[in-house]
């Protein structure tokens, strides 16, 4: 009878959507709502991104990069870090749920976690078939960081892109898992644990529904782990502490503000969410 055809016989078309599971369209929504916020805030879509693989520095370009004194090196460094740092701070303020945190805990949870977002962000930008990333204009090899005079750090950077690179996340994947790496309500100074933590498991709800829908759970145990994202930006921290404090004049005049509140040690520094 009517009733095979049609499972709920007294709801017609418009009252089933209604009564659906509504955390359903309310996941569905945020997950298009995260993807928006992620591709209007990167600074290079990754279209462009692959197409600009052809352009690689010369020998001669990487010569000229070695010339460079160190502080000269770190000060470009810090500048595109500053510049990502506010692309991300965009990504959180237009993730739903993340303006109705206090400012408190927006500063928490950008400080802590916007770092590991540029990470990600940045094997968007890597190349894994010659081991270089896109850095002012062309792509780079480890090489081209020489004068930082921290080769441990910049070759886990690139191996870290190398693994991430090799999961093949989608924009998607990227802007869902970015969320989440800075949705953490574990963080000790968080003042409103709650909202967080709803946040943090609204996000887990659509991050793995899109990996089911795509049948792309598998990809979960190839993500890095809270740990080795943490340790590797906390190795970047000492290594900007550790210039800051050889070069205290050089940070304090050249280098941008919103990195040194990054970097700095106090955790209640200003707002960088201006
Ligand atoms: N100062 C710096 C610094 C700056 C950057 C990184 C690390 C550091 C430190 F690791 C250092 F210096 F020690 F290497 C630091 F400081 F964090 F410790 C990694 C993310 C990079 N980055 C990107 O890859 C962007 C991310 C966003 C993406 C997009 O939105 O499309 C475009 C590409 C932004 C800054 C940048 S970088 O390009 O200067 C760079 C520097 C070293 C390196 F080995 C590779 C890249």
């Amino acid at each position: 009878g009517s009733e095979q055809q049609n499972p709920c016989p007294d709801m017609n078309h418009h009252t089933f959507l209604e009564s659906a599971d509504p955390c359903m369209t309310e996941i569905e929504n945020l997950t298009q709502n995260v993807w928006k916020s992620h591709q209007e805030t990167c600074q290079f879509h990754v279209e462009d991104l692959q197409l600009l693989r052809g352009l690689i520095f010369t020998r001669e370009e990487v010569a000229i990069y070695h010339q460079k004194p160190m502080e000269e090196m770190w000060e470009r460094c810090a500048w595109r870090i500053t510049e990502a740092i506010q692309y991300v701070v965009e990504f959180a303020k237009r993730v739903d749920g993340f303006m109705t945190l206090c400012q408190n805990d927006q500063i928490v949870l950008l400080k802590a976690g916007a770092m590991e977002v540029i990470l990600v962000r940045m094997c968007r930008a890597f190349n894994c078939e010659n081991n270089t990333v896109f850095f002012e204009g062309k792509y780079a090899g480890p090489e081209i960081f020489h004068s930082l005079g921290c080769g441990d750090l910049i070759s886990s950077i690139f191996s870290f892109s190398q693994a991430l690179s090799e999961v093949q996340l989608t924009e998607q994947e990227i802007a869902l898992f970015s969320a989440l790496l800075l949705m953490n309500a574990n963080h000790p100074w968080i003042q409103e644990k709650g909202k967080v933590t709803r946040l943090q498991c609204d996000l887990t709800t659509a991050f793995k529904q899109l990996l089911k829908t795509h049948c792309r759970e598998g990809i979960l145990a190839k993500l890095p782990s809270k740990g080795r994202l943490r340790s590797l930006c906390q190795e970047h921290v000492n290594r900007v502490r550790l210039f800051r404090d050889s070069h205290p004049v050089i940070v304090h005049t050249l280098f941008p503000p919103l990195y040194q509140e990054l970097f700095s040690s106090d955790p209640d520094s200003q707002s960088i969410t201006q």
